[in-house]
């Protein structure tokens, strides 16, 4: 085949296998079966054996996962990612307010509360619009290239809207159906189980073969902005739109307040609205939203004087014993 050919081939196979990959993961009505889609994913990955130049980044192929590697690169983030310091009740969050309000001075505060999604937190690295490395958050300065893996999770855009260079960060995250299902699937063979959604969403993305990661129906919220060239944005809130609007999926349980009293009101909606997301969440993170004012708030040795992890009550062990029920 000469390579004009193929250049319209692999457009147009593209193009058909988006549109399938739509009608499957998004709207759960798929038109083909299983072997005629992986026939025609075979038949772009040969036409892009042959002609590797026109293999684009964000070809549906970089889904599916190469070979395994032998060990995962080492990544330094040039932008530290850090942790967070921890409010336990109603108390920390006043005192956290209090502080805040102490540093800003007589200015309007408005926060940011995210649901505080219990997954593995990993960055991602744009350029011009092209995904190219993504790398687990490590120690916070050093984290593991884990891109092959990332590529597998469909919300993570290959290409973003607009060719920005920019690094973001996330909370990747395995959905509690997929989950449960993952559990009977290890224990139909006789396979030691994961204990909770974090441990088997970083059990995933840590395996070196990405066709396991593939396998493992994991998703991502992201949370942050590390690095932005070529757009500038005042606020958090402002931030997290910018992100939807590139491709980015960000969880829609984000809300703005100005006032303590509602923040909490929200915080304790939520500690009961929790069992029904279909999703693990600890807690919640407050984050004051102008960037100006976490400018003057600044870091401890370890995280931002401007955030604060609201953490829920452990959930109550509810063990069942012979069919009793028992709380402890
Ligand atoms: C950018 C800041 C520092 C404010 C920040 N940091 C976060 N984390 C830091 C600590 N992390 C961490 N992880 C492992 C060990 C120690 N710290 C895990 C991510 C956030 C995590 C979530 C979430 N999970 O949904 C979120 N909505 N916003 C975050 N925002």
């Amino acid at each position: 085949m000469d390579r004009l050919t193929a250049e319209t081939k692999i457009k147009e196979l593209a193009k058909r296998i988006e549109r399938h990959n739509r009608l499957y993961y998004e709207e759960d009505r798929p038109e083909i079966t299983d072997q005629e889609y992986d026939q025609l994913m075979r038949e772009l990955i040969e036409l892009e054996t042959q002609f590797p130049e026109l293999a684009s980044p964000d070809s549906p192929t970089q889904r599916v996962g190469g070979e395994p590697l032998p060990f995962f690169e080492k990544v330094v983030h040039k932008t530290p990612m850090l942790s967070l310091g921890n409010a336990f009740g109603e108390a920390d969050i006043r005192d956290f307010d209090r502080r805040v309000r102490q540093a800003v001075g007589s200015q309007a505060v408005r926060y940011v509360a995210e649901l505080k999604i219990d997954g593995l937190a990993v960055s991602l690295h744009y350029e011009n619009g092209v995904f190219v490395r993504g790398a687990t958050r490590g120690d916070g300065t050093i984290g593991e290239d884990i891109t092959q893996n990332l590529k597998t999770i469909r919300s993570i855009p290959l290409r973003l809207t607009r060719p920005l260079t920019l690094e973001v960060r996330g909370e990747a995250y395995m959905p509690k159906a997929a989950f449960e299902k993952l559990n009977r699937e290890r224990e139909e063979r006789g396979e030691p189980l994961f204990a909770n959604p974090r441990n088997s969403a970083a059990g995933s993305l840590r395996q070196l073969d990405p066709k396991i990661a593939a396998s493992r129906q994991l998703d991502i919220f992201i949370y942050g902005i590390g690095e932005l060239h070529g757009e500038t944005v005042e606020s958090h809130s402002e931030g997290l739109d910018l992100l939807e609007s590139l491709g980015f999926k960000v969880n829609k349980e984000r809300r703005v307040f100005e006032d303590v009293g509602e923040l909490l009101a929200f915080i304790e909606s939520w500690t009961q609205k929790r069992p029904s997301l279909p999703y693990e969440i600890d807690g919640m993170v407050i984050k004051v939203d102008s960037y100006a004012q976490q400018e003057e708030l600044g870091y401890t040795a370890k995280s931002p004087r401007w955030a604060i992890a609201y953490k829920f009550p452990a959930e109550e062990a509810i063990t069942i014993l012979e069919g009793i029920e028992v709380s402890v």
